[in-house]
Formats: C-alpha cells, structure tokens, sequence
C-alpha cells in the first residue's frame, strides 16, 4: 500500500489518489459489454453458451439448475454451514421485515384525501457473483427482500464453477429462499439474458445485484434501454475506507482492510488515520496478515492500488472519506458514533472496534449490496423499498373540489392550459347548480 501524507498532496494529487482502478479504462470496457449485449439479444441461448465457452471456459449441456439439483443441496452440506445460512437469513430478514412501509394516509384539508401505498416489482433478477468467489450470502440478501416485499417471480443467474455446477451453498440458500428458477450463466452476458429474455430465460423488469466490471457497466447499460430492464445501482468492486485514530487495533484494522482487498484484485481499500505511528503499525500488520491468506494473490493485487492516507486531524479523515464516498466505512476511533453526524457518503458505516465489515456481509441483519465507485453520494443501501414501487391514490369530495378548485384553475391558467382548467371548472358549475337547485344557467 502507498503511503501519503494529505496534506503534502496539491488538490490535483489528492483527487488521483483517490481515484477507483476499476475506471482506469471504460471506453474500452462499454464497448466490449455493449458487444455482449448485442450478441445476447441477437441470437439469445447460442451466445449465453458461446460467451459462457468463451469467458469460463465452460460448455454448458443446459442452462437451467434442475428441481432436483436445488433440493440435493440439502444433502451436500453439513448441519453447521446450514445453520449458519438460517441464522443469517433470519437476520436479514428481522432488518428488512422492519422496513415494510405502511400505508400513508393524510387528508390535507376538508374532503381532499391523500394516500401513499406500496406493490411489490413483479418480476426481478437476482444476479449471483460467482467468478472468483461464489457468494451465497448475496442470494440471502437479494432474495430475502423480495420475497417479504412480495415479488411474485424470484429469477437466479450466477456463474458455474470449474466443475460446471452452482455451489451447493448457493443452491441451498436459493432453496430455503423457495427460489426454484436459477441459470448457470455469468457476466455481461447474464445481465443481457434477464433484460432481454432469450429462448429459455424469460426476460425481469428489474435487476439485482453486485459483480465484476463487466457486469456492473452491463447493468447500466440495460437500464439506460426502456426494452431492457431497471437496476438496484452500480454495485461494483468491494471498497472499504477505515478511519483510524491512535488508539485503533492495528490488528483489528488490518483484518478488515484484507477482507475487502480478498474480493477481487480491482478491490480498493483504504486506511485513513491522524497517527503516522499508527499507519505504520497497520502496513506492517497488513503485510503480515496477507501472507497468511489463501487468496493473498489477489488481496495483493488489490493493495497495489490501495493507499494509506496520513491527515493531521480526526475533522480531516473525515473530509477524506466524506470526499472518497465508500461503499463500507469503518470507524476505529475513540468514541465512534460521535462521528456519525459528519459522516456524508458512505453505503454502510461500522462504529467502533467489535463491528468488522465481515458482519455486515454476513449476519448483523444489514444488506451487503451497496453503491460503490463515489455513488454513495447519490444512492443508498440495499434495501425493502428497491424491491417495490410506490403509487398514490386521491379521493376529493364535493367539499375538497370546491375548497382547491380554485387554486388548480389559477394555476392551469397560468400555464395555458385550458382544458385541465376545465375539468375543475365543469365540476364546480355541476356542484353550483345542484345547490341551486338547477336554477342556474
Ligand atoms: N458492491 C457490492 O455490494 C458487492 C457485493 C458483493 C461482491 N461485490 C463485488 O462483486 C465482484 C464479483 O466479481 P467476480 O469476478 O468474482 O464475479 P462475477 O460473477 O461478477 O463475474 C464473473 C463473470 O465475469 C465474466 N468475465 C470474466 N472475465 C471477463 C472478461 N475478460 N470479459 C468479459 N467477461 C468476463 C465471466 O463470464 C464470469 O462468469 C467483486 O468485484 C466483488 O468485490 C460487490
Ligand atoms: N463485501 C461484499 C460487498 O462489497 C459482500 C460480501 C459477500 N460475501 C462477502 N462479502
Ligand atoms: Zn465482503
């Protein structure tokens, strides 16, 4: 990891170190994903095997995961990743079942009623990260939402392993989920598959999930196509931010920020913290824990592009981090939740020393998928509402179209629209004459 003082940096420098590496070359990659696209779209099954050959080197027989593959899970696995897969879907679901919104009803004045209601988004694609590191916890995150949010189709598409078959964790999770649609296919190629609909898949409306370059960029490139489908958000390569003061855990610190580096060799991770002593207790912690990981290659690759920022105060970590905007920040500082008003952009904040981002992957209950690449400036964590729309209902009586009539027919005026004035006018006249008795011309 580089280590930089902030305030030797001009503000040219502190916005390149800063900088994502997975953006290093996008003209290159929207024109390789919207080739994907196009392929996919035009000869639809064919190019999910071709593309399948091609990026995983994977002849597929069949596309879909059969009833009995999915129930075999059952049997593949041992009683405590079992358990463990409950607990966490119980987890989640006690979070998000608490976010069910309620009907909003208000009457905002005499006889004008106005209502708020939610439906669930009938159909959604669940895309399943699964190139490096299959994550079943991500079929617990997506699908727990949908299903309390009442989607009525739950579609899976995740890639196959090495051995040409879904893990059976992932399987199991699906099952107890009572999702019974998954496809082995992967990529930019799986997202244009769940847009678009091929022979054996049929097309959602809306698509879920976290992944790789490729898969995020062919998310946005569907959802900017009204034949294609909506999306969650940019869910790309895992980041984490950690702000650390003197007092931090070098051990602690260092822990979670491999846990993120692990996820893919575009990961980013950064440690920010007041204390050059303390940046250094933490590279050194680092470099000892990574040699000890099994996918140290790739942890390594990503601390290449990780950085370990030296600022002079608390108040300045912050205005790093408020200006990174991080998919995850952890905050190992003395009393860490006095912090929380002055943090802006972060998808999912952990306060103090025993909230390793691990637990928000997993089982504290909070949903993993999150904006990364800075657009949790603009976009929020995972969560029940993204899986269901909103609609409003209005009821005016007699005494509601006489008291607002007015104000509408001004305001249609003013913007020269006569004909809206007129539905208000035609009903006022209605209600004139009948108290009129029908006298009135
Ligand atoms: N932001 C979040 O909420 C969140 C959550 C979980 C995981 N993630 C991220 O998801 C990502 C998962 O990535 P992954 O690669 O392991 O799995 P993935 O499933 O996203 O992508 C694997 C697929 O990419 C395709 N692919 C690979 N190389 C390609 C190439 N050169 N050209 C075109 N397509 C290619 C293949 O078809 C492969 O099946 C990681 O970056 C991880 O950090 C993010
Ligand atoms: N940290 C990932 C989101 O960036 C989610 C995840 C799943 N499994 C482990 N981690
Ligand atoms: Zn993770």
């Amino acid at each position: 990891m580089q280590t930089l003082v902030w305030n030797a940096l001009d503000n040219s420098q502190q916005n390149a170190i800063l900088a994502r590496p997975a953006l290093g070359d996008s003209a290159k990659l929207s024109a390789l994903v919207s080739d994907i696209i196009a392929q996919v779209k035009s000869t639809g099954d064919d190019a999910l095997r071709e593309l399948t050959a091609k990026f995983d080197q994977l002849e597929l027989p069949h596309l879909q995961v059969s009833q009995a593959e999915i129930d075999a899970s059952e049997d593949e696995l041992g009683d405590e990743i079992k358990q463990a897969i409950k607990l966490a879907k119980d987890q989640i679901d006690k979070f998000h079942q608490a976010q069910v919104a309620p009907v909003i009803k208000v009457e905002t004045s005499p006889g004008v009623v106005c209502e708020l209601h939610t439906q669930p988004i009938e159909s959604v694609g669940l895309y399943i990260p699964g190139g490096t590191a299959p994550l079943p916890s991500t079929v617990l995150m997506l699908a727990t939402p949908a299903r309390i949010a009442g989607c009525k189709r739950l579609v899976l598409a995740t890639p196959p392993g090495k051995d040409g078959k879904i893990k059976a964790e992932i399987r199991y999770a699906a099952k107890i989920c009572q999702i019974d649609e998954i496809y082995m296919v992967g990529g930019a190629q799986a997202i244009a598959a769940l847009a678009y609909g091929t022979q054996s898949i049929q097309k959602v409306l809306k698509i879920f999930g976290p992944g790789n370059s490729f898969v995020t960029e062919a998310k946005q490139q569907v959802s900017q196509d009204h034949q294609g489908a909506s999306i969650d958000m940019p869910a790309g390569p895992s980041e984490v931010l950690v702000i650390a003061d003197e007092n931090a855990n070098p051990e602690f610190v260092a822990a979670d920020l491999l846990s993120q580096a692990e996820h893919g060799r575009d990961s980013q991770v950064i440690l920010v913290t007041n204390s050059a002593k303390q940046a250094k207790a933490c590279e050194a912690e680092v470099n000892r824990q990574v040699a000890l990981l099994p996918r140290q290659e790739i942890a390594t690759a990503a601390l290449s592009h990780s950085r370990v920022i030296i600022t002079e105060s608390i108040e300045q970590s912050i205005k790093v981090s408020n200006q990174y905007a991080p998919e995850h920040l952890i905050v190992q500082t003395q009393n860490a939740r006095a912090l929380l008003p002055q943090l802006e952009n972060a998808g999912s904040i952990f306060l103090g020393e025993y909230s390793p981002e691990s637990a928000g992957d997993y089982a504290s209950g909070t949903n993993h998928v999150l904006p990364t690449y800075g657009y949790t400036r603009t976009y929020s964590s995972l969560s029940l509402a993204d899986f269901t729309k909103r609609y409003t209902v209005q009821e005016l009586t007699a005494q509601g179209i006489q008291a607002i009539g007015p104000a509408i027919m001004n305001l249609a005026a003013a913007e020269s629209l006569d004909a809206h004035k007129n539905a208000v006018a035609v009903r006022l006249q209605h209600l004139a004459k009948q108290s009129t008795g029908g006298t009135q011309s």
